[in-house]
């Protein structure tokens, strides 16, 4: 039995656009997505010199791992939206159910997933953590999930298909209309931003996705970390600071998620820096940087970013935390209507 390569899927049919939790079925509507290469250049790293930053923990910025992957694929991907799991300020995110594969041969095993769908006005966050995947292809399967690709269709601004995004979007995060993308103001800071990133955050006409390998829950709340997981958890993030990721803004504990551990899942891999499997995952790479941070002053940063972990998971109490927001019912009436 073959593995799923990366860069398998050229094209996804996703049906079902877009469920919510009252209304799991809802939507017939469908479309198509095509893979999109992230250029190499889309993000310049953050280079410091490391002569002139002596003692600083500055190192030379080794390259990009060359790719183990195979010639791209020309796979097709059909499936339909499942349970909503989990929003942010860029996307909303969805169990991929009844999944299909064709062009492809038929031994390949295809592991759980989801489906990481932009906000119609944060592409460029999809697109820049899309870079993230590529640059850490070493370490998915080891500390961060498996990336099948990201994905894009134009979509026309008065389609249903863009409307009921618009809708499910903002009823899991109703104040998102508007807000500045302070990622993209950062990375202008370090000069002009890529061809691609510029147009595309002009653009409300694409639907973007990321398909990935579906993972477990969060920490349990309220109970103390055993000192092994804390170590898991250290080393996790220790895989990508051997690739100079700094990841210290997005270490929270609604980005930790437990490896896959289904019969259909496929295994957790052996870190290839520290030949340790984990039994956890880091998600969410749309605030990382890439900066020539030595490992040891890159993981001092990412501790603090787990203590803040750890005082949530240990000093948590039900009444503190309620989250997601219930839906309203005018919502999800105007929700069925669109059916
Ligand atoms: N691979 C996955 N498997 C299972 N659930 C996932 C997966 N990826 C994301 N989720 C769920 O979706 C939620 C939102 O995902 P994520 O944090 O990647 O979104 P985001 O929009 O990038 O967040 P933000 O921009 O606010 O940092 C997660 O907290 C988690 O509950």
């Amino acid at each position: 039995m073959a593995t799923l390569a990366f860069n398998a899927i050229a094209t996804v049919t996703l049906t079902g656009l877009f469920p919510t939790r009252k209304n799991p079925q809802a939507g017939s509507l469908t479309t198509q997505l095509q893979r999109r290469e992230v250029p190499l250049n889309l993000l310049k790293p953050a280079i410091r010199d490391p002569s002139t930053c002596k003692g600083n923990g500055f190192v030379d910025m080794p390259p990009r791992p060359p790719s183990k992957q195979p010639p791209p694929g020309n796979a097709h991907l059909h499936a339909s939206l499942g349970e909503y799991l989990g929003h942010g300020h860029s996307s909303i995110v969805f169990d991929l159910r009844d999944v299909q594969l064709s062009s492809a041969p038929s031994d390949v095993v295809v592991p759980p997933l989801v489906v990481k769908v932009a906000r119609i006005n944060r592409v460029t966050s999809l697109l820049r953590e899309a870079w993230f995947y590529d640059d850490m292809e070493c370490i998915q399967g080891v500390s961060i999930p498996r990336c099948y690709g990201y994905f894009e269709t134009e979509v026309p601004e008065d389609s249903d298909v863009r409307r009921q995004l618009l809708a499910v979007a903002k009823k899991y995060r109703p104040e998102d209309d508007g807000e500045e993308n302070l990622v993209l103001s950062r990375d202008q800071m370090m000069g002009p931003l890529h061809p691609l990133l510029a147009e595309r955050c002009q653009r409300r006409d694409i639907i973007a996705v990321t398909i990935l390998e579906k993972l477990g829950p969060q920490l349990p709340l309220g109970q103390e970390l055993s000192e092994e997981t804390k170590e898991d958890l250290e080393s996790m993030f220790e895989d990508m600071a051997h690739l100079c990721i700094n990841n210290v803004e997005d270490i929270r504990w609604e980005n930790i998620l437990q490896a896959p551990d289904t019969s259909s899942s496929l295994p957790s891999l052996p870190s290839p820096f520290t030949q340790k499997v984990h039994r956890w995952r880091a998600i969410d790479f749309e605030l990382a940087i890439k900066i020539n941070l030595s490992v040891p002053h890159c993981q001092l940063e990412h501790y603090c970013g787990l203590g803040g972990v750890y005082d949530h998971v240990e000093s948590w109490y039900e009444e503190e935390y309620s989250w997601p927001e219930e839906e309203s019912e005018s919502d999800e009436d105007w929700l069925e209507s669109r059916d």
